[in-house]
C-alpha cells in the first residue's frame, strides 16, 4: 500500500522544471528522498504539501487528493522555516495549533518538549535554527501524524541530537502504520534508517529502490587505468579517471568481475558514493 504516488507531475519553475514526476512513498517504512543541491527536493515537497501549485499530472495521498484538506489532519510537516511563528513563544504557538488537530496528544507534547529541552516562552524568532527544527518537530508529533514529511530535518541540528531525531524516528516505526518521508544531503543519516531510497537529478527521479536491492546492487569498483577502455567505460554509471587508476560505479552483479581477479578492488556503494558518482560530469 502506498501513502503518496506522484504520477507524471510537471512543475515549470523560472530557470527549473521538473516532468514527468512519478514515484510512491510506500506506507509503514522510512523513505530517504536524496539529490544534491537544486535538484528539486523542497520543490517536490512543496508540490506534495500543496503549498505549490502543480502545472500536470497528479498527486494522491491517503488515496485521495493531495488538495484535500482532510488530509492535513493526518500529516506532521516538519521544517526548520517558522516565519509565521516569529513573534509566538511555544507556549503561544500551541494555543493556536493544538485545537486544530482531533489527535491532539498533549502528554505527548509535554513529553516531547522536555525531552527537546525547549524553552515555553521564549520568542521563536531568538530560536537557533536546530531548535526551530526541534519546535516544528515537536508540534508536528504532538498530533501523532499518520505520515511524517520532514524536509532536512537533520540539517542544523549538532551531532547529538541528530541521533536521537534518528533514534526517535526509528522508535516510531515500531507503531507500523507510521509512514515518513524525509529528505537529506546528510546521507549517511538515511544509510542508517531509509528502508527504500528516492534519488531525484536535476528534476527527474534517477531511481526508487529499496536499501536492501541498493546495498546488493550497488558496488564501487577500483583498479588501474589501462583496464578501461570504450567497452568496460560502458559498465559503469560513473567514472573517475585519476593519473594511475579508475573508481568507477557499477550495477549489477559484481561476479561479472572474478576474471580480473586481484587486478580490481570491489566494495559495497555508500549513498554519498551513488550520489557523487551518478551526478558526476566528465
Ligand atoms: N521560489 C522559487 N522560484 C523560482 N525558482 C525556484 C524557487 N525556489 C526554488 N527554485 C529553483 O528550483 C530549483 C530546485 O530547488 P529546490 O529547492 O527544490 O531544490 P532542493 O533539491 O531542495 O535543493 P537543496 O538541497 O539545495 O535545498 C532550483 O534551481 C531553484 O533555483
Amino acid at each position: 500500500m502506498n501513502t503518496v504516488e506522484f504520477k507524471n507531475v510537471a512543475k515549470n519553475r523560472k530557470d527549473f522544471t521538473i516532468q514527468n514526476l512519478s514515484f510512491t512513498i510506500p506506507t509503514g517504512f522510512i523513505t530517504g528522498f536524496i539529490g544534491p543541491n537544486g535538484s528539486g527536493k523542497t520543490t517536490t515537497i512543496q508540490m506534495m504539501m500543496n503549498l505549490l501549485q502543480i502545472d500536470k499530472g497528479d498527486i494522491r495521498i491517503f488515496g485521495n487528493s493531495h488538495k484535500n484538506h482532510h488530509n492535513k489532519q493526518r500529516i506532521g510537516f516538519v521544517y526548520d522555516d517558522l516565519y509565521m511563528y516569529e513573534d509566538f513563544t511555544i507556549a503561544n504557538m500551541k494555543a493556536f495549533i493544538a485545537p486544530l488537530y482531533k489527535t491532539w496528544n498533549e502528554n505527548l507534547f509535554q513529553r516531547y518538549l522536555a525531552q527537546f529541552e525547549l524553552p515555553l516562552r521564549k520568542k521563536v524568532k531568538k530560536f537557533s535554527k536546530g531548535m526551530k527544527m526541534k519546535t516544528s518537530l515537536l508540534f508536528a508529533l504532538s498530533h501523532e501524524p499518520e505520515f511524517i514529511v520532514m524536509d532536512e530535518p537533520t540539517s542544523g541540528l549538532d551531532p547529538i541530537f541528530r541521533r536521537e531525531l534518528l533514534d526517535l524516528l526509528q522508535d516510531l516505526m515500531i507503531n507500523e502504520k507510521q509512514t515518513i518521508f524525509l529528505s537529506s544531503h546528510i546521507t549517511t543519516d538515511l544509510d542508517r534508517i531509509a528502508d527504500y531510497i528516492i534519488f531525484i537529478y536535476q528534476g527527474k527521479i534517477l531511481f526508487q529502490k529499496s536499501m536492501e536491492e541498493i546495498k546488493e546492487t550497488f558496488h564501487v569498483v577500483k583498479g588501474k587505468k589501462e583496464l578501461i577502455d570504450d567497452d568496460t567505460r560502458e559498465l559503469f554509471s560513473g567514472l573517475q579517471l585519476s593519473n594511475t587508476g579508475f573508481q568507477g560505479l557499477f550495477e549489477g552483479n559484481p561476479a561479472l568481475f572474478e576474471p580480473f581477479g586481484q587486478d580490481v578492488f570491489i566494495e559495497k556503494a555508500t549513498l554519498e558514493d551513488i550520489m557523487y558518482f551518478m551526478t558526476r560530469k566528465e
